[in-house]
């Protein structure tokens, strides 16, 4: 018996050898080992007391038992009220590589910054009542004074649909019958965030002929744009995203921002600011956020930002070459702000990289001929698809050299593509909640990270687009990650942390610094586990 235990112990072993948070890669401190031990005690327990199958929570469909890892917008209140969420707000995150500028700022703040611009118009293109509240989406946009109106109410049985209505009007005289001002909130809230009765209920498809789910994921976008792509609010959200990201414990942030429309909406109301303008205010943001961190001491919390130059996946191939070009003229401009290219929006009913690929080749050799570098970050592979087109957008964006893959959700039915990513130092942005709200898993347990991990493929979490699922931050990521499989412990959490540094556009002598600054808080991070396991006598 003796015998066969060890060489259990062996396969297990050589079967988890190619993982990142294997022993064989690092020795843990003693520390560390005990603070594992408290956060895997919490995760038992927490197992029964709180994802207790016989608990249940309302669903959609009636009610849903509980589970670690369970459908994350019916578990979202729950996970909340747990030690273990808890302990991971407090954890140093290190590094944001996944998520899409214009869904990262929370709903009801992004609402109360257009409350604060009389510019701001509001129209519905239909009639809202009850039984319309939901089809019926606002669409907003900021008008020149000239144009800007007086009309008192959106929900007025006068209200001629598509007119315009100051936003305050809006929401003041929103009708009783459809809940008032509170009500105008949930509408427009409603409108910027998939709600669980629309994941799990009325659009849990992601088949390619109905794309229920991505319907109401790509509206909430046409909502939100008609708010944030004006300078006076842009700024604003701007600092939000990167004053929230802080505040969870991430150190830097790459978002892909979408330069789509060739022009933002200024604070005269006009459609007249071009790309270079919003590198500018990026900028100037970003100093600004640093410097206040600096005055109060929190300097070593934040290394910075770069931006993912990012348009859609639609058009003719001299269309896209517009935005090559243009990221060419930003990138000698703005040398230490752009990080990458690539090209965003839904992979199963969108183009695939395929028929951008002699664009792609060219934007290398214009890259080599002005001397500058512009490294693909691909969004592919984020589909249930097996050799679709999405599937088969994982040959392309390795082939084209990209530096990371957005999602690569699929990569798990691909042997030797995972055997280059891992030889490479491909790193896969990961975005599990993403995942599973969009319908590509249908809960924790199910999602192929394990697969990817023991492939010894590294691996970044991503929040996405945690304004529109509601997890905000990487907390909640982690959150599900870690209770989902018992494998997974505290220097799993340590590897994906350092990864998102390590995998990031930071030059070298700033991820040096960087780890650096992480490896400290760390440190402050496994203390603050033992000492919540000393007080909830979880230590031996
Ligand atoms: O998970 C994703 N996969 C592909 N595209 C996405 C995802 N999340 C957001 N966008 C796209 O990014 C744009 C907003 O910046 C939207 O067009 C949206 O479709």
């Amino acid at each position: 018996m003796e015998e066969y235990l060890r060489e259990r112990h062996e396969l297990m072993l050589k079967d988890r050898a190619l993982r990142h948070d294997h022993a064989a890669h690092r020795k843990p401190s003693l520390d560390e080992i005990e603070a594992d031990a408290v956060l895997r005690k919490i995760r038992t327990t927490e197992a029964k007391t709180v994802w207790d199958s016989k608990r249940v929570v309302e669903h959609p469909h009636g009610f849903q038992q509980m589970f670690p890892g369970m459908e994350f917008l019916t578990a979202r209140s729950t996970i909340m009220s747990t030690k273990l969420f808890a302990i991971l707000s407090e954890m140093p995150k290190g590094g944001l590589l996944h998520a899409h500028l214009d869904a990262t700022v929370r709903a009801d703040v992004l609402l109360k910054l257009a409350m604060k611009q009389p510019a701001i118009h509001v129209r519905a293109p239909g009639r809202l009542s009850m039984g319309t509240f939901k089809t019926v989406l606002p669409q907003f946009r900021a008008l020149p004074q000239t144009q800007w109106t007086q009309l008192p109410s959106i929900t007025d049985p006068s209200y001629d649909p598509n007119t315009w209505v100051p936003i305050n009007n809006a929401r003041r005289n929103f009708s009783d019958a459809l809940g008032g001002p509170e009500g105008f909130d949930r509408w427009v809230i409603g409108a910027l965030m998939i709600e669980p009765a629309e994941a799990y209920g009325t659009h849990n498809s992601t088949a390619k002929a109905s794309l229920r789910i991505w319907e109401k994921f790509g509206s909430t976008f046409m909502v939100s744009d008609g708010l944030i792509r004006f300078v006076p609010i842009w700024t604003e959200y701007v600092r939000e995203f990167l004053l929230s990201s802080i505040a969870d414990g991430i150190s830097y942030v790459e978002p892909r921002i979408l330069f789509w429309h060739k022009q933002m909406v200024g604070a005269d109301g006009e459609e007249n600011v071009p790309h270079r303008i919003w590198f500018q205010m990026y900028e100037r943001i970003l100093n600004e956020v640093k410097a206040s961190l600096a005055a109060q001491g929190r300097a070593d919390e934040f290394v910075g930002s770069r931006i993912i130059y990012s348009t859609l996946r639609i058009g003719t191939p001299e269309e896209l070459e517009w935005y090559t070009e243009d990221c060419l003229a930003l990138k000698q401009e703005f040398p230490h702000l752009v990080a990458g290219f690539d090209i965003v929006g839904h992979e199963d009913s969108l183009e695939p990289l395929i028929k951008y690929a002699d664009v792609f080749l060219r934007f290398k050799q214009r890259q080599k001929e002005l001397g500058v570098g512009i490294p693909f970050m691909f969004h592919a592979g984020e589909t249930l698809g097996d050799g679709s087109a999405a599937d088969v957008n994982l040959y392309d964006a390795i082939l084209l050299g990209t530096k990371r893959i957005g999602h690569g959700y699929s990569i798990y039915k691909h042997p030797h593509l995972m055997e280059i990513c891992r030889e490479k130092g491909i790193c896969l942005e990961m975005c599990p909640i993403s995942n599973e709200i969009l319908r590509l898993a249908g809960s924790m347990p199910m999602h192929p990270l394990p697969a990817i991990m023991n492939h010894g493929v590294h691996v970044a979490l991503c929040s996405d687009d945690p304004a529109v699922f509601g997890n905000m931050g990487l907390t909640f990521d982690f959150f599900q990650v870690f209770v989902a499989s018992e494998l997974n412990g505290l220097y799993t959490l340590r590897e994906l942390v350092w990864d998102s540094i390590r995998f990031s556009s930071l030059g070298e002598q700033e991820k040096d610094h960087a780890l650096a600054m992480l490896e400290k808080r760390w440190a402050r991070f496994v203390k603050y586990i033992l000492e919540y396991g000393t007080a909830e006598r979880l230590r031996n």
